[in-house]
């Protein structure tokens, strides 16, 4: 591999998508192709590989109308030796991945992936979920760094980040693992005395899965929810410990990863100390959950390689739910599960042209470096030295921002694309300008600040009824901050309501962009949805300056950025609204939250005290939602406090 090589934006053939490819269709066009149609598909080749984001599975012996499918043995030959002859022209590896027999002869599966560069690779980006002892660190340490677990907690020390998390053994912090996969599809990681060098594993891989290893314990639920919203992931791996099952968090993770419409895996561990007649139970009552009218997903067990081969080409676009059961101290299923992840493919789409976008998700003060930030490029391409505009500050304001230099996964690289995370170093501005939700975006987006804004949402779950005034944390991309609900296209909301909710951010002003999924929780009430108009006021309006004006009139009106309602969200919200419906059964109502339970630093518990209880002689407005009264602003500002290392 050498730099030299093209990156895979070069990769992209434009005009491969004005060519029609029907004269290289069939069982045996790869046997003996002409000039032309080795030229054909040759062009075909690039352009899936432009749309894989530079690899593709191929199939070799199958015929478009399921008949007489298969090739002969020297005629499979034949298929693969072109095949080759294909990949290598474009600077491919070109894998076989697996084989079988069919009415004919043979079908086989290849996975062509392109060699590149030593600064470039894939990225595919994990989050890890499920309830606290589940596995998740241990699984993750017995990946990254190929050696089993004891049981006892040997593998996942290896990741731990806090002296805390040392002692308790319990994540509580967003972590971020590699797993480098090369071309071949051989795991590159070699830990050198324990440790792994992010640089030599990323200048090997062709393919690198990070996982966001997030906290199972309720306690670090903000953690774990900023982890999903603002890491973006491409894919939730709920992890299930084989013995205790679906409990505490499993489904609330769950839930989260369905509302943010991020496919999911499930991983079963620990089924090296599980007695069968329990694993039986525990995997009876998994399916059942995800084949729930709250999920509606079609769970696969994944026993074999062509299972693996059959869930990882069918994951994003059918609901499929892959369900591996693994042990980490035997070791039991492991290559299955790489086999899965090497497979995996970005959901995240790249258009080379579009202006730039970023979201800082983490900033760092690197001494002899100076101010760094952390985040995920969401659209178009940063180049070194380009000049974004970073913002908002307080006052709504975005300051102009030289990229002196870029890195990748600690390595030093010239530029980042969609769907990749970075790091910048940022001169002449201090750390503390900087914070966790704000963008670095291209300058041709003239970005506007937002104060207020309206999101179409629906309430997954709310103990009583949500009405104006209400106050929850708004977590939408990197963006974490209270908002309070200033109006409402209807009176009050409770559980499986959707409406339109205009929200105005307490703190400061945010930028946002309409389309984007939103979630909005406190305590044990869950709001998702979709951000769908933008109002970019110089100062925030306060609901009590408001004069009463007809609620029509009111959403007609405004300095709006964007005022449509794209067919995406409509069909979002659908899906949504099923999940909600069925979560509201399933998935939510078995999550608890130790906050509300207990009272403690709860603002609406204690206000119900105040009002006499939840007791069935409540008057109606002890069961609308909590005004804000200063013991909520408490309770958000405790919210607000706990700590996200
Ligand atoms: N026997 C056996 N033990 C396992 C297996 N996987 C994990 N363990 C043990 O289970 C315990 C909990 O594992 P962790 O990896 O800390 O669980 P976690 O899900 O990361 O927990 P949090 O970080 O608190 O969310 C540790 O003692 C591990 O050694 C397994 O496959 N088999």
């Amino acid at each position: 591999m050498s730099d030299s090589k093209e990156t895979l934006s070069s990769f992209v053939d434009k005009s491969a998508k004005t060519t029609d490819f029907d004269k290289v269709l069939g069982r045996n066009i790869l046997v003996a192709p002409t000039e032309e149609q080795f030229e054909l598909l040759l062009q075909r080749l690039k352009q899936q590989l432009g749309e894989g984001r530079g690899e593709v599975i191929l199939e070799i012996g199958g015929s478009e109308d399921g008949s007489e499918n298969g090739l002969l043995e020297d005629e499979l030959e034949a298929a693969v030796a072109t095949l080759q002859s294909l990949a290598t022209t474009l600077e491919c590896s070109c894998v076989k991945l697996r084989e079988r027999k069919d009415v004919r002869g043979i079908i086989a599966q290849y996975l062509i992936r392109r060699v590149l560069g030593q600064s470039d690779f894939l990225e595919i980006r994990v989050a890890v979920v499920g309830n606290v002892d589940a596995g998740k660190s241990t699984l993750l340490g017995v990946l990254t760094h190929g050696e089993l677990d004891n049981g006892r907690g040997h593998a996942r020390q290896k990741l731990f980040r806090h002296k805390h998390e040392m002692e308790s053994g319990r994540t509580s912090s967003v972590g971020n693992d590699i797993l480098g996969f090369d071309e071949e599809g051989n795991v590159v990681n070699k830990p050198e005395h324990g440790a792994l060098d992010w640089v030599k594993i990323c200048e090997k891989s062709s393919k690198v899965i990070t996982f966001i290893d997030l906290a199972g314990h309720e306690r670090y639920l903000k953690t774990t929810v900023f982890g999903m919203t603002g890491h973006a992931p491409d894919f939730g791996m709920l992890m299930v410990g084989a013995n205790a099952g679906i409990i505490g968090m499993t489904k609330e993770h769950l839930g989260l990863a369905l509302a943010l419409s991020v496919p999911v895996f499930v991983v079963v561990t620990k089924i090296d100390m599980c007695p069968a007649n329990v694993l039986q139970d525990n995997l009876k009552m998994l399916i059942k959950i995800l084949k729930s009218p709250g999920c509606r997903k079609v769970p696969v067990m994944v026993k074999t390689t062509d299972d693996v081969i059959l869930s990882a080409t069918n994951f994003v676009s059918e609901r499929l739910c892959p369900i591996f059961q693994v042990s980490n101290v035997s070791g039991e299923n492991l290559e299955l599960l790489k086999t899965f992840l090497n497979l995996l493919t970005t959901r995240m789409e790249y258009h080379e042209n579009e202006p730039a976008e970023f979201q800082i998700d983490d900033t760092y003060s690197v001494p002899g470096v100076g101010t760094v930030v952390s985040g995920t490029t969401l659209k178009g391409v940063i180049r070194l030295n380009d000049t974004l505009m970073l913002g908002p500050d307080p006052l709504g304001h975005f300051q102009q921002i030289a990229v002196k230099s870029i890195h990748r996964k600690r390595m030093a690289v010239k530029e980042v694309r969609a769907g990749q995370t970075a790091s910048f170093a940022l001169k002449k501005i201090k750390r503390s300008q900087i914070r966790k939700g704000m963008v670095m975006v291209s300058p041709s987006l003239n970005p506007q600040a937002c104060w207020e804004f309206e999101g179409e949402i629906l309430v997954l779950h709310h103990p009583t009824t949500i009405s104006s005034r209400y106050q929850a944390m708004v977590h939408c991309g990197s963006i974490r901050q209270t908002a309070s609900i200033v109006r409402m296209s209807k009176d009050c909301l409770r559980t499986g309501d959707k409406a339109i909710i205009h929200f105005r951010f307490i703190k400061h002003p945010e930028y946002m962009t309409p389309g984007q999924r939103m979630v909005f929780r406190e305590g044990r009430t869950k709001a998702v949805g979709n951000i769908v108009r933008i109002i970019t006021q110089t100062t925030p309006t306060h609901p009590n300056t408001r004069t009463k004006q007809n609620k029509q009139q009111r959403y007609g009106g405004g300095n709006t950025q964007t005022n449509h309602v794209t067919k995406n969200v409509q069909s979002g919200l659908q899906e949504f609204s099923e999940i909600g419906t069925a979560v509201g059964e399933t998935t939510f109502e078995g999550s608890t939250d130790k906050r509300e339970h207990s009272g403690q630093k709860s603002g609406s518990r204690k206000g119900r005290g105040r009002r006499g209880g939840r007791g069935k002689n409540n008057n109606a407005n002890s069961n609308t939602a909590k005004p804000l009264t200063e013991t909520n602003i408490n309770s958000i500002s405790n919210l607000n406090s706990t700590k996200v290392q």
